[in-house]
């Protein structure tokens, strides 16, 4: 097996002071903030330097670092999971495919198990969903009629995925379910159908909940929605979640307010945590999180998957449809995602048709390809929007025009070619969006990732190419 990387652990006694630029996770009150006199002890911080180096330690609150166990010896996920995780989920789970662990699984199924709230920090692609399902199938008991674990999605396209790979994993051979009861996980996600989940959760209430922060704010409101037997609340795409001003307050309340940090076990999961230290300071402060919480960081010297490799091209602003045109003339691509930003609000007052809806429909008349040409954006019925992923799902060879919708979490594993049609407003947009290609996590095959710019952009790109530590090569055609 390939050489493995190893987990930065942090504690939070490793944070370093948070700097004082504005945090994006600071509440939208600030005068809710806590205090600064609660930040660590400078004796606690760690140095920059010492936060990139690939560690295998946990500092423990009052001591120097202690050697941890992050089960490095074992082969298996059965190995890793034997004694927490019930025996026929691990069946479903070898059957299913998962048999050899990733880094992050190796790194923080341990500490997990041990009940520890951690912050799962690693690459697109590298199998965070799993690690967290594994842990909550754990903790869960099946005869109990209680919500027992709660999962917090951005979208609805999300939701669907960690659900299914959830029913996969609860899914039981016939004979054992005449014994037991089997394990329900319920979706309950914007456009979903509200009404039928309220009498669902009053009858008998299921062990997982996947939800979106809307869709679970209402059923806690109307009182139908009881946190009190949680054990594990994970919180995906966190930093996503922080940084959308739909989502933040609801989140922080849900945190803060609905269940005691003290008893439940706390997971944060992302693969891009901008300002980690001070985040993982927020989470103590603000009892997001229990005290101890550990900051399991994978691979902080390659923020993205080696198995991509960028390239730009540069244009006229009025030739990108041209240029994208010979680009996929050139790479042929099985299955490809297109990347358009949203379309501004001015834009849509001035009535200008959606940049996506005019890319999609000069491709159509201009591209001959075997396969379809489809549309994923916020502004499609929430019905169309999973029609689209379905038919994505069941081809396995597409070409998808998207805006960042598609740029969380989404999980089409057959995408080898990425397009920026226009180049993502930030690096960890630019991270995300090309994290939806890459995602075999033992493959080698090289996955193309291409942005399309203006000279004048040029620099932007190299700004994320600093800030994400890779190279771009420009491309002539
Ligand atoms: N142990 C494993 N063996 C084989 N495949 C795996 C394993 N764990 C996860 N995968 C597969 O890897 C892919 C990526 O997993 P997952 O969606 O959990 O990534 P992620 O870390 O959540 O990424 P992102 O940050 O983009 O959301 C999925 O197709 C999943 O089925």
């Amino acid at each position: 097996m390939a050489s493995l990387t190893r987990a930065a652990l942090l504690t939070s006694s490793a944070m370093a002071k948070p700097s004082l630029s504005s945090s994006l996770f600071q509440p939208q009150n600030p005068t809710s903030m806590l205090p600064t006199s609660v930040a660590p002890r400078p004796s606690q911080f760690l140095s920059s330097a010492s936060l990139c180096r690939p560690l295998r330690a946990v500092a423990s609150p009052s001591s120097a670092p202690i050697e941890h166990d992050v089960g490095e010896d074992a082969h298996s996920l059965r190995q890793i999971c034997t004694g927490h995780v019930p025996d026929h989920v691990l069946r479903r789970m070898e059957e299913v495919g998962y048999v050899v662990p990733t880094d992050v699984q190796r790194q923080a199924l341990p500490a997990l198990f041990s009940g520890r709230d951690c912050i799962l920090h690693a690459q697109t692609g590298s199998g965070k969903t799993l690690t967290y399902l594994l842990l909550i199938f754990s903790v869960i008991n099946t005869q109990r009629s209680a919500v027992q674990a709660l999962i917090i999605v951005p979208t609805r396209e999300l939701g669907i995925q960690v659900t299914k790979v959830a029913r996969l994993l609860a899914a039981k051979p016939m004979e054992e379910e005449m014994e037991q009861k089997s394990c329900t996980v319920m979706a309950l996600l914007d456009g979903g159908m509200l009404r039928r989940h309220k009498s669902w959760l009053k009858a008998e209430p299921p062990p997982i909940v996947v939800a979106t922060v809307g869709s679970l704010c209402q059923m806690l409101e109307k009182l139908v929605f009881k946190l009190e037997s949680l054990q594990v609340l994970v919180v995906d795409e966190v930093d996503f979640m922080f940084n959308s001003s739909k989502q933040v307050s609801s989140l922080r309340k849900l945190l803060t307010f609905y269940s005691s940090s003290n008893n439940r076990q706390t997971i944060l999961a992302s693969a891009s945590i901008p300002q980690h230290r001070r985040f993982l300071h927020d989470c103590i402060q603000q009892k997001w999180t229990k005290s101890d919480v550990l900051h399991i960081y994978v691979n902080p010297v390659e923020p993205m998957p080696s198995s991509l490799n960028h390239r730009f091209m540069i244009c006229h602003k009025n030739k990108r449809h041209e240029t994208l045109l010979s680009l996929i003339k050139s790479d042929a691509p099985e299955s490809g995602i297109i990347f358009v930003n949203e379309q501004s609000e001015k834009s849509k007052k001035a009535g200008n048709a959606p940049p996506t809806a005019l890319l999609l429909e000069f491709l159509r008349s201009s591209y001959q390809c075997s396969s379809d040409i489809l549309l994923l954006e916020e502004d499609m019925n929430f019905n169309s929007r999973a029609a689209s992923l379905l038919e994505l799902r069941q081809k396995g060879a597409y070409l998808l025009v998207a805006t960042d919708l598609a740029a969380r979490g989404i999980d089409l594993p057959e995408t080898t070619h990425i397009y920026n049609f226009d180049l993502p407003r930030t690096a960890v947009d630019y991270l995300h969006r090309a994290g939806r290609t890459g995602r075999k996590p033992f493959s080698d095959k090289k996955c193309s990732v291409t942005s399309i710019i203006t000279s004048e952009e040029r620099f932007v790109l190299k700004k994320y190419e600093n800030e994400l530590m890779f190279d771009c090569e420009e491309l002539f055609l």
